[in-house]
């Protein structure tokens, strides 16, 4: 696939399958992640990757940061089953450090374009992914549960698998009503 293909054709598959990426896939999509703009090198992300039984630790995460919240039952139910709507999710952290020159906004929006980079390498790899966030991006037990320091923040859960469907690829947007020139 031609990079420009890819930029112009991206588009999210909620609907995923196993196989998960193998270790070689997951390579790329990996290097893709730190090929990334850094400002100051600071390398501001980690990828907390789940996987078969990963996957059943993450819903267990999730459950007990949503019962700590005070979730009612159909919350706490829905949270069990999130890790379940793809054979892999990758956790996408900020991992945020104090920085003269590199504000906490530059190191989110760098782990943002890694998430980012991680689905375009997987559209291109023939996969398919989304990525969401949610309340239980922004829960402290959460957090707390997967080792994140204060400043850290999950920037992203990115769903990854097989698409279950070959979607139609949706129609070219238009960035007309989004620009202006000076
Ligand atoms: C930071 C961020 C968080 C998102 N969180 C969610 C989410 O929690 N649930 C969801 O369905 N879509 C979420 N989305 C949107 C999807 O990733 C996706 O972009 C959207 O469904 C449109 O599909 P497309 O990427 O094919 O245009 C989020 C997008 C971003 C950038």
């Amino acid at each position: 696939m031609e990079a420009i293909e890819l930029l112009l054709t991206r588009q999210s598959c909620p609907r995923l399958v196993a196989p998960a990426p193998d270790e070689a896939q997951l390579k790329q999509i990996l290097g893709a992640a730190v090929r990334v703009p850094d400002h100051a090198g600071l390398t501001p992300w980690e990828f907390i990757i789940a996987e078969g039984d990963g996957l059943t630790r993450l819903a267990e995460h999730f459950v007990q940061a949503m019962e700590k919240d005070g979730g009612d039952e159909a919350v706490v139910a829905k949270a069990a089953n999130m890790p379940m709507r793809a054979p892999m999710v990758v956790t996408v952290v900020a991992k945020v450090t104090e920085h003269p020159k590199v504000p906490a906004l530059e190191q989110h929006i760098a782990a943002g374009c890694a998430c980012m980079a991680m689905q375009q390498a997987a559209f291109a790899l023939g996969l398919g992914g989304i990525w969401r966030t949610g309340p239980l991006a922004f829960n402290r037990h959460l957090h707390q549960a997967l080792g994140l320091g204060e400043q850290d923040q999950i920037v992203g859960f990115l769903y990854l698998g097989t698409p279950a469907v070959k979607a139609p690829i949706k129609p070219q947007k238009s960035a007309d009503s989004a620009v202006r020139y000076l």
